[in-house]
Parts: C-alpha cells; sequence; structure tokens
C-alpha cells in the first residue's frame, strides 16, 4: 500500500519505521512548508499541528483518498471534517489515541463509569501526563475519557483544572519526555478507585494507525478505532 505522511516528526518518523516493516511504501513526507502532492497514495495518515489537521484531512478528501488522523487538539473543526467527507464521498478515520491498550482503555473506562452511575458517593477525576513539546492540553485521550464517562453517567460536561458539581476535572501536567500516561479516579469518603494506562513509547500509536489505514483502505465513511478492532 502506498502512505502519503502529513506531520513528519516524532509519530511520522514512527509510523514510516512501522509501516514500511509491513510492507507498506512511503511516497509522500508533507510538512509545514510543503505541497500538499500525495503522489499517487491509497492513504494517507496525518500527524501534524492542531492549526493544519483539518486542512490537511479535506485536501485528502478533495483528492479522493481516505486518510486516517490522530492529530489532537482541532476537534472544534470535526463536524465540519465530516460533512467535507460525505460529501466527498470520502473515507475517514480520527482517533484521540490509536493503541490497542488505550482503545480496550476506553471500554473499561465507560463500563465503570456506568457502574458508577448509582453510586453517587464517588466522585470522578482524570489526570493526564505527557512530554513537554506537547501542543495542546487536555490530551485529546483525556477528553475522549471524559466523553465517555459523560455518556454514561450523571455528569455533563469536563473542565480543566478546578471543576463544579457534574464536571469532570481534568489535570494537565508536562514533564520531561513522558508519552502518555492517564488515571482515571472515582473517590468517596471510605475509599478510591484509580485506573491508570501508561504508554511506555509511541510504538502502539503508530502501530494501530497504520492498521487503522489498512483497514480504511477500500471503504467509504466515517469510522472509529472501535470498528477497527472490533470492540
Ligand atoms: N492519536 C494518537 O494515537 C496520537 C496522537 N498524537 C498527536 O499527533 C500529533 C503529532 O504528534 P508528534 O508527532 O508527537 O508531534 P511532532 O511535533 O513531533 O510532529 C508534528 C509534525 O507536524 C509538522 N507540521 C507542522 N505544520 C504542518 C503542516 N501544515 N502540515 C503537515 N505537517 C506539519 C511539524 O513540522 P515542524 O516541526 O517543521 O513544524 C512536525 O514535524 C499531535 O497532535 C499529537 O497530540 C501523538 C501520538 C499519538
Ligand atoms: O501528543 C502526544 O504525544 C500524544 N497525544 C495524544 C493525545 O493527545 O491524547 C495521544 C497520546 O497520549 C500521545
Amino acid at each position: 500500500m502506498k502512505i502519503a505522511l502529513f506531520g513528519y516528526g516524532k509519530m511520522g518518523k514512527m509510523i514510516e519505521g512501522i509501516a514500511t516493516k509491513r510492507g507498506h511504501e512511503i511516497v509522500a513526507r508533507i510538512g509545514k512548508d510543503d505541497n500538499p502532492e500525495l503522489n499517487g497514495a491509497d492513504v494517507a495518515i496525518d500527524f501534524s499541528i492542531p492549526e493544519a489537521a483539518f486542512s490537511n484531512i479535506t485536501h485528502c478528501f478533495e483528492n479522493n483518498t481516505p486518510v486516517v488522523s490522530g492529530t489532537t487538539g482541532w476537534l472544534e473543526k470535526y463536524s465540519d471534517a465530516i460533512e467535507a467527507c460525505k460529501k466527498n464521498k470520502g473515507a475517514f478515520i480520527y482517533a484521540s489515541n490509536f493503541s490497542l491498550g488505550v482503545n480496550l482503555f476506553f471500554e473499561l473506562n465507560k463500563k465503570l463509569a456506568a457502574m458508577m452511575a448509582s453510586t453517587p458517593s464517588y466522585e470522578a477525576r482524570m489526570e493526564e501526563i505527557h512530554h513537554i513539546h506537547k501542543l495542546d492540553a487536555p490530551s485529546g485521550t483525556a477528553i475522549t475519557l471524559a466523553e465517555g464517562i459523560i455518556e454514561n453517567s450523571a455528569y455533563s460536561s469536563w473542565k480543566l483544572g478546578e471543576s463544579k458539581e457534574n464536571e469532570v476535572s481534568i489535570t494537565s501536567k508536562r514533564t520531561g519526555e513522558v508519552p502518555g500516561t492517564h488515571t482515571i479516579t472515582w473517590e468517596s469518603q471510605v475509599d478510591r478507585i484509580d485506573i491508570t494506562h501508561t504508554a511506555h513509547n509511541r510504538e502502539g500509536f503508530g502501530l494501530g494507525a497504520v492498521i487503522a489505514a489498512e483497514w480504511l483502505k477500500d471503504k467509504e465513511g466515517v469510522f472509529s478505532m472501535k470498528d477497527v478492532l472490533n470492540l
């Protein structure tokens, strides 16, 4: 399969290594000032920056190329991207986190939140820790986790920092080169439950993105990692 990469930073390079080992060919590496020439790619993978993701993604729709995006911090334009995908009969997967472990963790989080819905003595909060280079906060993964809690319990929104009643408080920490750690805490007067996902490196994200691209290649529509992993 021929792959075009939007963003050739930490994730772009990780994906290049994984995709090449799986027998794919990288036909374009598109950075900030490059002409977005897709060079006949079967699929594009975007791990760029929040300001560029929407235009990279819609460029793919306009050029009839399925696109997988892992860029976070641009979700205010997600519904416009969906509309553009449908208008162009394109194919699209966005995931805040492509790793198998985090996608299992998303499901565990939803189940725990649903159990807690009838247990009002517990309050939820979240902490995410990432490397100092990260541009967005809270992380996309933390937002997906908060949405999972909101859909399945009495919480109605999330807030970065201190929260009011019915808001899930998210604390974002930036330190060293941490690849990504997410902890959800449910605490009562008498005890506390923590569930944590810790990424040891970026490989899981990269592998998940390549698997998503292989899966999306000949499809049309808007999908998620739940579809890819059959969860
Ligand atoms: N969904 C997931 O599983 C994961 C998502 N991410 C997300 O992916 C994104 C990238 O992460 P990461 O690789 O670590 O970040 P990096 O900063 O290492 O890489 C981003 C790259 O995008 C390039 N870039 C800037 N502008 C454009 C543009 N207009 N078009 C294409 N590329 C551009 C940058 O180039 P330059 O440096 O020259 O500006 C840089 O090389 C982030 O949003 C991050 O949150 C990260 C890991 C996993
Ligand atoms: O920027 C990162 O590095 C990561 N970003 C994603 C996010 O915002 O959730 C996924 C992962 O945590 C690494």
